[in-house]
């Protein structure tokens, strides 16, 4: 059933947690009619679902590590495969998160045509989820939690940018500026693509 994927496009959205990829996909989707499935949304499905495995998983991301890359993968893989016939690009929010999922995904599924930079500075994106929290009811949109995620994202996020801009397709978003501004950069990035 992969093969139904095999020639889509799909473009990857990286970031700090709180840098805005989530915010940047949701326009996308409005304006392009991609298919946006973030990592983050689907492993919380998994967790409000009460399953065993949520139950793991909520464990795992209350402290902001990383849950087994072969899990996120099989989400993923199974939510392309869903919208297969209807959909004409996908967005893959918060994903890889390291350089070995990336590669796992492609031996799985197919290649990125584009990799979406999201960069905003820590001081930022700390900012942006402490007021996020408020209101998100997030787990993991808490003081302690913040600062471990955004550590484990220069650790070994980070180094997905290297490995994808050695193939020219990495497109970094200055993601300071006010939501339509940096979303009028994005689309530039969106429409080269076709
Ligand atoms: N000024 C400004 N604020 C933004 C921008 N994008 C997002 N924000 C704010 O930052 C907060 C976090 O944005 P999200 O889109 O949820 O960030 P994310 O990268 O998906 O974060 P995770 O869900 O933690 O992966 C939001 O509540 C927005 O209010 C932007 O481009 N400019
Ligand atoms: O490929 C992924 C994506 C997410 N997560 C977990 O899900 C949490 C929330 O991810 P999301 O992308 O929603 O938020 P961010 O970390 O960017 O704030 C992370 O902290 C991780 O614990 C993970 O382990 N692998
Ligand atoms: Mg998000």
């Amino acid at each position: 059933m992969a093969d139904k994927i095999k020639n889509a496009k799909i473009v990857f959205v990286v970031g700090g947690p709180g840098s805005g990829k989530g915010t940047q996909c949701e326009k996308i989707v409005a304006k392009y009619g991609y298919t946006h499935l973030s990592s983050g949304d689907l492993l919380r499905a998994e967790v409000a679902s009460g399953s065993e495995r949520g139950k793991q998983l909520q464990a795992i991301m209350q402290k902001g590590e990383l849950v087994p890359l072969d899990t996120v993968l099989d989400m993923i893989k199974d939510a392309m495969i869903a919208k297969a016939d209807v959909s004409k690009g996908y967005l893959i929010d918060g994903y890889p998160r390291e350089v070995k999922q990336g590669e796992e995904f492609e031996k799985k599924i197919g290649a990125p045509a584009l990799l979406l930079y999201i960069d905003a500075k820590g001081e930022t994106m700390v900012k942006r989820l402490m007021k996020r929290g408020e209101t998100s009811g997030r787990a993991d949109d808490n003081e302690e939690t913040i600062k471990k995620r955004l550590d484990l994202y220069y650790k070994a996020t980070e180094p997905v940018i290297a490995f994808y801009e050695q193939r020219g397709i990495v497109r970094k978003i200055n993601s300071e500026l006010p939501v339509d501004e940096v979303f009028a950069i994005v689309e530039k990035a969106i429409d080269e693509l076709k």
